[in-house]
């Protein structure tokens, strides 16, 4: 029984090295991005993981790392669901404002209650918890039963729409979320028990 599940945000994104705020924005990945996406494919097949069905988003960044991560680590036909469950937080009227500029005009404070707080939403988007009101039934619903199943799966998404996943899984708190952050293509990889609690957590980093 392997019962894994592997959780990859994408590599990086055209907006991410432009410090953007991106929320459903459909930008692609940059080199680096490409990079950091065949270097999780290594990672993956150094420790000798093989997915029987993967899930991504139905954004691009997500499902252009999911593939080129997948042809390095040899399963590049493997069957993909996308769902927009799955997509980044909606960051609403903050979409395609430069951070930094951001922080200027609401602050420094404001700005990291709006990035990293668990309900308090960004204006016209998302909050965490909302994020997770969407992903965390997907994930009971059409992801879990395939890793009770037995299965190996991964999931390639996105920063905030894996830190609602992680704080499920996880069981941590809103305080807790706050400080969580999910690097660009470094796979997490758990391993979770019969009654779908985490046996173990291994994060592949290079
Ligand atoms: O949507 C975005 O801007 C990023 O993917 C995540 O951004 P954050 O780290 O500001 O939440």
């Amino acid at each position: 029984m392997s019962r894994t599940l592997v959780l990859v945000r994408h590599g990086q994104s055209d907006w991410n090295l432009k410090n953007l705020f991106t929320g459903w924005r459909d930008p692609d990945l940059t080199d680096k991005g490409v990079e950091e996406a065949g270097a999780a494919g290594e990672r993956l097949k150094a420790a000798g993981l093989h997915f029987d069905i993967a899930f991504t988003s139905n954004l691009s960044r997500a499902q252009r790392t999911l593939q080129l991560l997948l042809e390095t680590q040899g399963q590049s036909g493997l069957e993909t669901i996308r769902n927009e469950a799955l997509n980044e937080r909606d960051y609403g009227e903050l979409s395609g404002l430069n951070k930094d500029d951001a922080r200027e005009k609401w602050g420094e404070d404001q700005v990291h209650i709006w990035r990293r707080s668990y309900d308090v939403p960004p204006p016209g988007g998302e909050s965490l918890k909302d994020t997770g009101a969407r992903v965390w039934p997907y994930y009971i619903h059409t992801i879990q039963p395939k890793v009770l199943a037995g299965g190996t799966v991964i999931v390639a998404a996105h920063g905030n729409s894996l830190r609602a996943l992680v704080m499920a899984l996880e069981g941590l708190s809103p305080e807790e979320i706050v400080a969580a952050e999910i690097a660009t293509g470094v796979p997490i990889v758990y391993r979770l028990n019969a009654d779908s609690t985490v046996a173990s957590k291994d994060v592949l980093e290079a």
